[in-house]
């Protein structure tokens, strides 16, 4: 094995499920556990030094994370730095012997950990101000770590890799000008690759980065292939990258967005596992992202990692509290006509129809005295390329149908988007849903994940999420930004999640609704379910006991099961 790649072969062998689990070492065996973390403050700051190994191998100990305190911010204190984590909900794990560097929660404390230019970026995009995972991922990163992050989603966490990793691209371009990759972002969607890309090039403007988009489209390949330059950055989805694999050596950081569906997708780890042979760097750090950890991948992270750091902000594997979460019963026997109802009630905004009374100042009142709720933008979910193409065709019918005046123009308020359509479609559809030009979308779940709408209102799960991590990232496309989680403890939560169920999604119920009470926002539970009261309505009794959506019982962790999880058969996106 090449000295810069112990992750490869180990990775392999891991996935095979060989590969043996070494010792974690530090502290890696301890669980998530909330009481702990109220109380067992030690936990976080105060490690056992391990004697300096005096390392058997020059590169890992040229890449090793300094041992030195990093340079003093406001949060320099033991104590301050202690007491913002714990405000925040941050959990660090790091090896015996590595010490954590404080957050930066400013830019005067950020100034301390990354380059100028990176810092005069953040301020001028107005991220002047870190949210919870970013605070500690830029230090952790500055400081050489290898950092898998489990945040909640909207909670920032593009901008907690790409910052350090951006910043350590222009330090290293300041010493040492010939062209090379720096970094290679993976991302699971092409929409999502897209995004990242345009973040990367909005924060590095003026930078004169090269960004190389890769998605395994016809435009992008003709753009890679006519470009002679070596691009600085390549942010791609792992198919596209794994088919142009040259000139990775010189790669810095790899980054895994999504990292949980990149690993456990069969069809795509064993392309990340040849991505991450090639990147032979001995000073490649590598990162993972997502707002579901399990369990399995941070065994996997522990594996290839050579300095590893863990960093968990709020109650791991969680849907988001500020979006109101409402389960809504839609038919016997997995009939289905229910569920139709029950987007027709939705659409015309009588939330109060499928059994919950939100209450607040988001209602609105027709000339007739009429109240109802806005509820656009709409992101309608359901589990299948052929399920989403005919429900589309329903929905712009049923829009039409409900709006006086132009039905056609009505009808065009609705696109959908799935893995069928053609690119170019789906970039239109997703440019007219972001552009307000229309007002609902119906996907499959190749846009559950990272893809950053601002200001969804409503998401409809029309059909049943196959795993409890799909139901937090679809549930997370409504309620994004730090603001949502502020504006929405200070007065009523602003958006709503609903997912309608029949009987055949009985054996996901209870995991389901203790995912809901676990986020803890404010919950439209059925009474049996809210209750914790034993199932008596829908489904049969074995079916749920065969249970094919279980939340790992893991009462510090709250973790989500990546073997056990994913039980159904994953349809095509
Ligand atoms: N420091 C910040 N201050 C204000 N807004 C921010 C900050 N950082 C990120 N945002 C905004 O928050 C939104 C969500 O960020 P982002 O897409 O990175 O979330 P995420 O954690 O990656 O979510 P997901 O898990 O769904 O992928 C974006 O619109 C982004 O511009």
């Amino acid at each position: 094995m090449p000295a810069a790649s112990p992750s490869a072969s180990l990775f392999a062998s891991l996935l095979t499920g060989g590969g043996k689990t070494k010792g974690s070492g530090g502290n890696h065996a301890t669980r998530f556990d909330r009481k702990r973390f109220a109380s067992d403050v030690a936990l976080f700051e105060h490690k056992t030094p391990k004697p300096a190994s005096g390392s058997d191998n020059d590169a890992h100990a040229a890449a090793a994370p300094p041992s030195e305190p990093p340079p003093p911010t406001s949060l320099d204190t033991p104590e301050a730095a202690l007491l913002y984590r714990k405000a925040k909900r941050i959990r660090v794990d790091v090896d015996a012997g590595a010490v954590i560097p404080p957050p930066a929660p400013d830019l005067a404390s950020i100034d301390a950990h990354m380059n100028a230019r990176v810092v005069t970026a953040l301020r001028v995009g107005g991220f002047a101000n870190a949210t919870a995972c970013q605070s500690q991922c830029y230090t952790l990163m500055a400081a050489g770590f290898d950092v898998l992050c489990c945040a909640p989603t909207g909670s920032g966490k593009t901008l907690a890799f790409l910052a350090p990793v951006l910043s350590s691209f222009v330090q290293r371009r300041e010493k040492d000008s010939t062209p090379c990759t720096h970094a290679v972002v993976l991302a699971p969607s092409r929409e999502l690759a897209a995004q990242t890309a345009r973040v990367l090039k909005s924060l590095a403007a003026g930078a004169s980065v090269k960004v190389r988009v890769d998605t395994g489209v016809k435009d992008d390949e003709k753009r890679a292939n006519a470009s002679k330059a070596v691009p600085d950055f390549v942010v791609c989805t792992p198919d596209a990258c794994a088919s142009r694999l040259r000139k990775l050596g010189k790669v810095r950081a790899l980054v895994l967005d999504e990292a949980d569906r990149l690993l456990l997708d069969d069809g795509i780890r064993a392309h990340v596992q040849t991505i991450v042979a090639a990147c032979t760097s001995k000073h490649l750090r590598m990162h993972m992202f997502s707002a579901t950890i399990p369990e399995k991948v941070d065994a996997m992270a522990r594996e290839m990692f050579r300095h590893p750091a863990r960093v968990y902000v709020g109650v791991r594997n969680t849907p988001v509290s500020h979006v109101r979460q409402q389960l809504v019963y839609c038919g016997h026997g997995g009939q289905e006509t229910g569920k139709m109802i029950a987007v027709k009630s939705v659409l015309r905004g009588k939330l109060e129809d499928l059994g919950g009374s939100f209450g607040g100042e988001d209602d609105t009142t027709d000339d007739r005295g009429v109240r109802s709720r806005r509820v656009f933008p709409c992101l309608i979910f359901c589990r299948s390329v052929a399920r989403c193409q005919a429900l589309f065709e329903q929905v712009r019918a049923l829009f039409a149908s409900l709006q006086s005046g132009d039905s056609a123009a009505a009808a065009r308020r609705v696109v959908g988007l799935h893995g069928g359509m053609s690119t170019s479609a789906r970039q239109d559809a997703l440019t007219r849903f972001r552009s307000g030009d229309a007002w609902v979308l119906v996907a499959t779940d190749v846009l559950s994940r990272g893809v950053d709408f601002a200001g969804v209102r409503l998401v409809v799960n029309y059909d049943f999420p196959s795993t409890a991590a799909d139901y937090v990232h679809r549930v997370g496309r409504a309620g994004r930004a730090p603001t949502a989680a502020a504006s929405a403890s200070a007065q009523a939560p602003l958006a709503r999640a609903v997912t309608l169920y029949t009987a055949d999604d009985a054996d996901a119920l209870r995991p389901c609704a203790a995912l809901i009470r676990e986020a803890g926002g404010g919950a439209f539970l059925p009474d049996w379910l809210d209750g914790g009261t034993s199932a008596s309505g829908g489904g049969d009794r074995k079916r749920r006991r065969g249970g094919g959506w279980r939340v790992e019982k893991d009462p510090g962790a709250n973790a989500i099961s990546g073997r056990r999880e994913v039980r159904r058969r994953k349809p095509k996106e």
